[in-house]
């Protein structure tokens, strides 16, 4: 089951979760090969990232539009790398937000859980409700699949409408987050965590304690540490004993380079994996 393959990964490796998000102007000019195309260079790119960072991140984070935005050049480029990924055995994240009826819900989970595209976890919206998650769980009995479904996520406007109050006190987030987890009781994994996980992001900690007591059995993607300002001791709330969530980093990694002069993109990826990694274990040391 990948939720256990996650949880065994972050207790090996920490919980990074490095975020493929790359666009092609993050390139440093003096590696792109013109004869290449942008797909072919952001390929080569993002293999040197995971060869430089595979023995301390935990886990990797695809996000699809980067890619989509080169069209079919960059399709390719997202397919060489969740293959690049899953043939070195490091779990992936496709980060494809879907969210539609279930007829073509069961399309998506076909377009992410094999074929070309296939990846061990994908992101959901959660908003046309529980039949447009409900056809995701065929992978998740057949092949072990999970899936992480968006909750109290990490940018400002999560404020109009996740924050919003029901007429018995909860949020919007809490009805969707008591939801899922009540869902996701079916297919816990035997470190306790379920395949239907939560993307809860590290931006606000205000009810961070609570969220995490609350759904102890849900696995969290714990986006928005580094470029959106996420800090190290606000993120380690949202994990237990270090463990049961992945906490991504896209810009903050990928950029690196651009705050260490004299060092490659790779090696300073990694020095960032690294960092975050540390600054991380010892905010969970001192809760
Ligand atoms: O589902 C996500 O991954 C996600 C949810 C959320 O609440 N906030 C959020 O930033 N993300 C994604 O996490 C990544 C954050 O990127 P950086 O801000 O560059 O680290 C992007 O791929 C976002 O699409």
């Amino acid at each position: 089951m990948q939720m256990d393959r996650l949880y065994e990964a972050v207790e090996a490796r920490g919980p990074v979760c490095v975020g493929l998000d790359t666009d092609f102007t993050y390139l440093p000019e003096d590696f792109v090969d013109s004869a290449l195309t942008a797909g072919e260079n952001i390929f080569r790119f993002n293999k040197e990232i995971i060869e430089a960072t595979k023995e301390v991140a935990g886990c990797y984070k695809v996000q699809i539009a980067y890619y989509e935005s080169y069209g079919l050049d960059g399709l390719t480029a997202y397919k060489n790398t969740l293959a690049y990924l899953r043939s070195r055995n490091l779990p992936v994240i496709a980060d494809v937000k879907r969210g539609d009826i279930a007829k073509t819900a069961e399309m998506y989970a076909k377009a992410h859980f094999e074929g070309d595209f296939e990846a061990d976890f994908m992101t959901l919206a959660p908003y046309m409700g529980m039949d447009s998650i409900e056809p995701y769980t065929k992978y998740m009995r057949e092949k072990g699949k999970g899936v992480f479904v968006l909750c109290r996520t990490s940018n400002g406007g999560a404020r109009d409408f996740e924050y919003e109050k029901l007429a018995d006190g909860r949020h919007v987030y809490d009805l969707v987050g008591d939801k899922l987890t009540a869902f996701g009781r079916d297919y816990l994994g035997e470190h306790g965590y379920s395949s239907v996980g939560l993307v809860i992001g590290g931006t606000h900690i205000e009810e961070a304690k609570e969220i995490r007591a609350k759904y102890k059995d849900a696995f969290f993607l714990i986006p928005g540490y580094g470029a959106q300002g996420g800090k190290a001791e606000d993120i380690a709330q949202y994990l237990s004993k270090g463990n049961g969530g992945t906490v991504n980093s896209s810009r903050g990694i990928l950029l690196a380079y651009k705050k260490q002069p004299g060092t490659g993109f790779a090696e300073a990826a990694y020095n960032e994996c690294v960092n975050m990694k540390e600054a991380i274990a010892d905010a969970c040391s001192k809760l």
